[in-house]
Parts: structure tokens; C-alpha cells; sequence
């Protein structure tokens, strides 16, 4: 921590938001704002100068923004010695690396990354991944809003890379399908093995739903946000915690143990 960004006891923790005009960046505006031990100090967007952020003292940085800007944000973050809370999407394990090594020369300086900051969410992806081993067959359907940029979503591609890595531990073979005349797109995308199919529709807002099959039994876990209020209680755990979590945390689940 440098000592412009020491936190007094007993003062706010100081926090800019990223994205502060879309429709996260609002909510975490207000969510910030409303809590009696976070000072809202930056609230910046497209356009806007990113010297805001730290000439205001930020000690934590909120980024809700793009795929296509994130990592850039993210660089300046470190590179200011200011700690990050994320859940812009896009993450690859290559974009993971990278980040990783920017914080390894960076001990003051840390980031939590999730894919998603619903509670409920956050456990769906853990049942999921529990049930994984049980069930020869898997589908992750997922339910946005049709102003949503990417597909499939964080959520989705997070919840297929933890169920194929359980079934691959539990020895699994891939999921059975038989289809072989398909019309490009109609048995959604592939990610690790685990078939993904992305809705997109005016009236939702973050659904996602995840299909196991086995002999004569299926079993379906869902998660509904219907609002984006549902995501602020995770993403204030996540600015609390996140300088006392050295290095990347990826997802919500250590900081919930
Ligand atoms: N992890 C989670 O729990 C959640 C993640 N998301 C993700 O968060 C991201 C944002 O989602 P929404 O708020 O719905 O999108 P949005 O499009 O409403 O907001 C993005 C905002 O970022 C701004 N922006 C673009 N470039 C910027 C830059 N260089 N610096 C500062 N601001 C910049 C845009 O002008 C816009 O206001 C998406 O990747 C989405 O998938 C959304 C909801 C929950
Ligand atoms: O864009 C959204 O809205 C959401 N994005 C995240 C994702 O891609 O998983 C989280 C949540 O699904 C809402």
C-alpha cells in the first residue's frame, strides 16, 4: 500500500467506480454511496480522464466497462498501485495469466475478478459443479437482456469450465451426442465439452439454468437475477475484502468461505 493509499481507521475507504454511466456502474454507484464505511470518489466513463480516479485517492477501483477496455484499465489500476474489484467479462486463462504476473511485481496491489456477484449465483456455479461427476450429460442454458455484448456469458463459460473439470476428475468420458447433421449454432457453443446456449430477450435481465441427464432422472439448477440490486451485496464484499486477499482472487467463492 502506498501512503496515499493507507486507509486511517475509522475513515471511509475511498472508491472510484469504471463504467460509472452503464447499467452496473450506476447500481455500484449508489451502492457505494449508501454505505456508511465507503466514500465514493471517482465515478468515471468513456471519455472521461482515468487521473480522476487516483488524483481523488481511490484506494479500491470498481470496473464494470467492456471486454474490450478492461485490460487496459486493469494495467493502470497496478500501475498506480490502486486495488481492483471486476466483473467486467471476457476473462480468458490468457487474460488471467497476464494480470497475474502485472500483481506478481506488485505486492501492495491486489484484484478479485468474478464472473458473477450474485449470491445466488455464486452457489448455483458451486452446486453445479458438485453434481458434475453424477451425471453423464450437461447443457448451460443462459438468459440475458438482448443489450448484452457478449455471448456466451462470464457466468455460463465459468460454470462449464468448473463442471468439465470435475467430470474430467471424476473420469468422465465427453457428454453423449449422437447429432451429426447440424445446422451451424443449433447445438450452441462448445466450451471444454459442455454445450452453451445463449438466450437473449427484452424483459430479462440474468437467468441461467444448467440441465444434468442421467438414466431416468434429470436435475435442473437455476439462478434468476431479476434485478441488479442483486449484485451490489457481493460486489461491496468484494471492495471490502479485496486488499486483504494478496494477488488475484477469480470469483467470489474464497471470499464467502
Ligand atoms: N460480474 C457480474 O456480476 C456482472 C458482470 N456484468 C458485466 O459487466 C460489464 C458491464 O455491464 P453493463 O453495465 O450491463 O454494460 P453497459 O454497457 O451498460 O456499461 C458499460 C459502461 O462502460 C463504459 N465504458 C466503456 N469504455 C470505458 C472506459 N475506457 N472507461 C470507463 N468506462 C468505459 C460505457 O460507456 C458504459 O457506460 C459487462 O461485461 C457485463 O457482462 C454485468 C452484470 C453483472
Ligand atoms: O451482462 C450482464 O448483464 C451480465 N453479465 C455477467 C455475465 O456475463 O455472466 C453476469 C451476469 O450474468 C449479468
Amino acid at each position: 500500500m502506498t501512503d496515499t493509499q493507507e486507509r486511517n481507521p475509522g475513515e471511509p475507504l475511498r472508491v472510484g467506480v469504471l463504467g460509472a454511466r452503464g447499467r452496473m456502474g450506476i447500481e455500484v454507484c449508489k451502492a457505494v454511496d449508501a454505505a456508511d464505511d465507503l466514500e465514493l470518489v471517482a465515478a468515471v466513463d468513456q471519455g472521461d480522464d482515468l487521473s480522476a480516479v487516483s488524483g481523488a485517492g481511490a484506494q479500491v477501483v470498481v470496473d464494470f466497462t467492456t471486454p474490450d477496455v478492461v485490460m487496459d484499465n486493469l494495467r493502470w489500476c497496478v500501475e498506480q498501485g490502486i486495488s481492483a474489484v471486476v466483473g467486467t467479462t471476457g476473462f480468458t486463462e490468457q487474460r488471467l495469466e497476464q494480470v497475474r504476473g502485472w500483481l506478481a511485481g506488485k505486492p501492495d496491489v491486489s484484484m478479485v475478478i468474478a464472473p458473477n456477484f450474485g449470491i445466488g449465483a455464486v452457489l448455483m456455479m458451486q452446486f453445479a459443479a458438485r453434481a458434475a461427476r453424477y451425471f453423464e450429460s450437461v447443457e448451460i442454458i443462459e438468459q440475458h437482456h438482448p443489450r448484452k455484448l457478449d455471448a456466451p456469458s462470464g457466468t455460463a463459460t465459468h460454470t462449464a469450465r468448473q463442471i468439465a473439470q470435475a467430470r474430467a476428475e471424476a473420469g468422465l468420458g465427453p457428454v453423449p451426442d449422437a447429432t451429426r447433421d447440424e445446422v451451424p449454432g443449433a447445438r450452441g457453443a462448445d466450451i471444454d465439452g459442455v454445450r452453451v446456449h445463449a438466450v437473449r430477450a427484452t424483459g430479462l435481465v440474468a437467468h441461467q439454468e444448467v440441465l444434468f441427464g442421467t438414466t431416468g432422472e434429470t436435475l435442473t439448477i437455476r439462478h434468476d437475477s431479476y434485478d441488479r440490486v442483486s449484485f451490489m451485496p457481493g460486489v461491496l464484499l468484494a471492495v471490502r475484502a479485496v486488499r486483504n486477499h494478496p494477488g488475484l482472487t477469480v470469483g467470489l467463492d474464497a471470499l464467502l468461505d
